[in-house]
């Protein structure tokens, strides 16, 4: 009852980072930014199966690379993404196995989440059904209007950065995604899925280092921390 699939999301432009180079093909330490992150989830032991979700053009070098170099025997599955996210997520959720009973999507950029992490989001989704992995805010954040004038300033207590992995229960995420393509909904990350579909989402305290590499300052930042 506890088979889990780790979705990890690698279908991205990575245009911020500004590289010739996708940025999940970059390297850290001499190896691929999504090979640390495919290896970090091929470790935890209740992670059954791994769907990798790229590029339709990088599928076969994606699963050369993971499969035949780096020999990541969960990797099930390499499919391709879509123009949003949120269609690379659902390409990813809708290849899970039958027997699969929780989902667990993870962005490729994101190769320093700590197995410690992964853990406790397994634990959590299994009280709660939804889970995602977050940090308190540090800065004072603020809302301003089109011209910049400050609107709202909402209280920093209340606010937490969200990150990844976001851990569903499989039918729950499945039916969330099938109501948010009827709706067209727009979203930046899953939860906003299954919080649209009435699901409540529980957060799961994360670690700062969990960044995600989207610009190069990002990337100096990862090659220190890896
Ligand atoms: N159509 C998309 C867009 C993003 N992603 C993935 O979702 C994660 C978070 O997205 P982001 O950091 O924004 O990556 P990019 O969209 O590639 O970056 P950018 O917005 O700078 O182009 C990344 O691992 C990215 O590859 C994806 O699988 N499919
Ligand atoms: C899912 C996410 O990483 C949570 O912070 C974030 O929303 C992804 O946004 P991106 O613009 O697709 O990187």
């Amino acid at each position: 009852m506890n088979k889990i699939a780790a979705v990890i999301v690698a279908g991205g432009s990575g245009s911020r980072m500004g590289t010739k180079v996708k940025k999940q093909y970059l390297k850290l330490k001499g190896k691929e930014i999504l090979t640390h992150t495919v290896e970090r989830f091929s470790t935890i032991a209740q992670i059954e199966e791994i769907i990798v979700v790229t590029g339709e053009e990088d599928i076969e070098y994606v699963t050369t690379l993971l499969r035949d170099t780096y020999k990541i025997k969960k990797v099930k599955a390499v499919v391709a993404g879509g123009k949003e996210r949120q269609d690379s997520c659902w390409n990813g959720i809708s290849n899970v196995s039958e027997e699969i009973d929780y989902i667990m999507v993870h962005d490729g950029a994101r190769p320093l989440i700590s197995e410690a992490v992964i853990n406790a989001s397994i634990e959590k989704v299994k009280e709660c059904r939804a889970c995602i992995v977050a940090v308190p805010v540090k800065d004072t954040i603020k809302q301003a209007d089109q011209e910049g004038k400050i609107i709202n300033t909402p209280r920093r207590e209340t606010l937490w950065a969200v990150q990844t992995p976001q851990v569903f229960e499989k039918g729950l995420l499945i039916n969330a995604y099938q109501e948010a393509y009827e709706k067209a909904l727009q979203v930046t990350d899953d939860s906003m899925i299954v919080e649209a579909f009435g699901e409540a989402v529980h957060i799961v305290q994360g670690e700062y280092t969990n960044i995600k590499i989207t610009t190069p300052e990002d990337l100096l930042l990862a090659e220190r921390l890896i």
